[in-house]
């Protein structure tokens, strides 16, 4: 591996040439059945260093950090830690060394309190209520504040990425893992995440972060191994690199730009009139008069920060909670309020909800299973008995891998195998493979590469412009900008008007998002 010399920020340091890496992984090789998911892959971590871990969906990054953290044990090849050759038999080794992680699917126990899943990663004895304390101060210091005393369940999705965080911090660790960390968060969160890494890196704490997202790449990372189909194929200075070329890097091709030329809406195909629900937890988010019609050949995107009432919003849409009246939602004209999900489907929807494994696909089931179980209700061609719905399933499989270049080892894998970018690719192409006339769709290009995002993308601007009405529920400003037609933004379960996305700015959004929407009350 080349020293190199970061450019990048005032905190900037240089790489170095001569010392120790705190981390070093010798020709690791880790095989799956006959899927090679690293193969000869050296890495070195210098301390204080934050360190960008890139690669397409599947090249194998998580595979990596997993056997850094020992959960995954590799066939060959050697980890040192500050020089020394070390065998890492899992996770609780890794900890006792210095190494963190924070994980891309959270492993937090939801009917606990915030300080008593921290607890269980704790010294036995340690009191819960010193605990409480710490994590009150800690979470302060590092600008992640929380609720000692908070239920998990009750907590957005960025706030369990702190409660991670936190419970990482708490173990004094000298690496810190992140698989990507600001996939969940807002554009505000992910920013204070960020000086909070970067004050663990002045400390001395080394960060080892895989992101897509290629721009807070270039403004954060010192240094920077690319990954390919299982092997390292370039290692660089970030801060050197544009997003094209780093995109290139990893992709090992120009990455396609999204064509949208100006829709010609329609007909409203999905309407929300005057939809109020009340929440179900004690610390949800009730919807308050949301207004919104979506239609034919349009994107309408809703912006806004977590935990807002979007997954409230999409629960009522998707039929997972019933709406108190039926004709406060309707699709193609028909009252679907009090509908389940199936007879939405058979209404012409689909849903891709935010949470892909256990949500968006069951991780136990081969993906041919997870098709029949989206569709035996819907009467499209999976037919209800036996083979042929096997088998129609089986071609659903390989038509959503062609088009959207799921890569997997096997030709029918359980959907756990699948690295978390290829499931996004696959869940999205599911849904937008049956052509639905209404779509509905949360954090589309959640934990996908740049060439997928493109791909998924187009897919669903394609899908508009054919007749369909889109909505995108979406934390991803750029991708907001880069897809809808029309905007609306979603702020403690109010929505604002959607407006012509030409005619919004990101300080309108940001203003929307800080409660203007309140103000400005529902409508469409
Ligand atoms: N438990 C497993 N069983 C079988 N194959 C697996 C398993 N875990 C990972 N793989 C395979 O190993 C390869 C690398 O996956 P990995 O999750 O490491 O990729 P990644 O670079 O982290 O991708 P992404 O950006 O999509 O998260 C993939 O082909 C994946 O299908």
């Amino acid at each position: 591996m080349d020293a190199t010399t970061s450019t990048n920020g005032a905190g900037a340091r240089p790489r170095a040439s001569g010392g120790t890496p705190l981390l070093e992984a010798r020709h690791v090789v880790k095989r799956f059945g006959s899927n090679t998911a690293n193969d000869d892959v050296s890495l070195k971590v210098m301390p204080g260093e934050i360190h960008a871990l890139l690669g397409e969906n599947g090249a194998g990054k998580s595979t990596l950090v997993k056997i850094l953290y020992g959960a995954l044990q590799p066939n060959a090849g050697e980890i040192l830690w500050k020089g020394r050759p070390v065998s890492i038999a899992s996770p609780a080794e890794a900890r006792a060394l210095g190494i963190g992680m924070v994980f891309q699917h959270f492993s937090l126990f939801e009917a606990l309190t915030v300080a008593e899943n921290i607890a269980l990663a704790m010294p036995k004895g340690t009191r819960l209520k010193d605990l409480a304390h710490t994590i009150e101060t800690v979470s302060r210091d590092y600008g992640l504040p929380l609720d000692p005393g908070a239920y998990v369940a009750d907590l957005s999705v960025g706030e369990r990425q702190r409660v991670e965080i936190v419970r990482c911090l708490l173990q004094d660790p000298e690496l810190i893992i992140m698989d990507e960390p600001t996939s969940v968060l807002t554009p505000q969160e992910a920013d204070q995440l960020f000086v909070t890494l970067k004050r663990l890196a002045s400390e001395g704490c080394a960060i080892l972060y895989i992101s897509h997202r290629l721009e807070e790449v270039r403004a954060i990372c010192d240094h920077a191994t690319v990954m390919r189909r299982a092997r390292v194929v370039a290692e660089t200075d970030p801060g050197r690199e544009t997003v094209g070329t780093l995109a290139r890097l990893m992709v090992g091709a120009e990455v396609a730009e999204v064509r949208r030329d100006k829709g010609l809406p329609g007909r409203d195909r999905l309407v929300l009139d005057r939809l109020s629900v009340p929440s179900r937890e004690a610390f949800g988010v009730s919807l308050k008069d949301v207004s919104l019609a979506v239609r034919a050949g349009e994107i309408v995107a809703i912006a806004g920060v977590a935990g807002n009432g979007q997954s409230e919003l999409f629960d009522v849409l998707s039929g997972e909670t019933s709406a108190p009246r039926d004709d406060m939602i309707r699709l193609d004209g028909a009252a679907v309020g009090h509908h389940g999900v199936n007879a939405r489907r058979r209404a012409g929807a689909a849903f891709v909800p935010e949470e892909r494994l256990g949500h968006g696909a069951v991780p136990g089931l081969r993906l041919s299973e997870n098709v029949v179980l989206t569709r035996h209700g819907t009467g499209e061609g999976i037919a209800s008995r036996g083979f042929t719905r096997v088998r129609a399933a089986g071609k659903v499989v390989e038509d959503v891998t062609g088009m959207f270049d799921v890569r997997k080892g096997v030709p029918d894998p359980e959907a756990r195998s699948l690295s978390g970018g290829n499931l996004q690719k696959f869940v999205v192409g599911r849904e937008v493979h049956r052509s639905p006339g209404i779509l509905v769709v949360a954090q589309p290009t959640w934990g996908v590469d740049a060439g997928a995002a493109a791909v998924i993308r187009q897919a669903m601007i394609d899908l508009a412009r054919g007749g369909a009405a889109v909505l995108v529920i979406s934390q991803d400003l750029d991708e907001i900008f880069e897809v809808a037609d029309r905007i609306a933004v979603i702020s403690r379960g109010h929505l604002s008007p959607a407006t012509d996305a030409a005619a919004m700015t990101r300080e309108t959004i940001g203003l929307l998002m800080a409660g203007g929407a309140e103000k400005t009350g529902g409508g469409a």
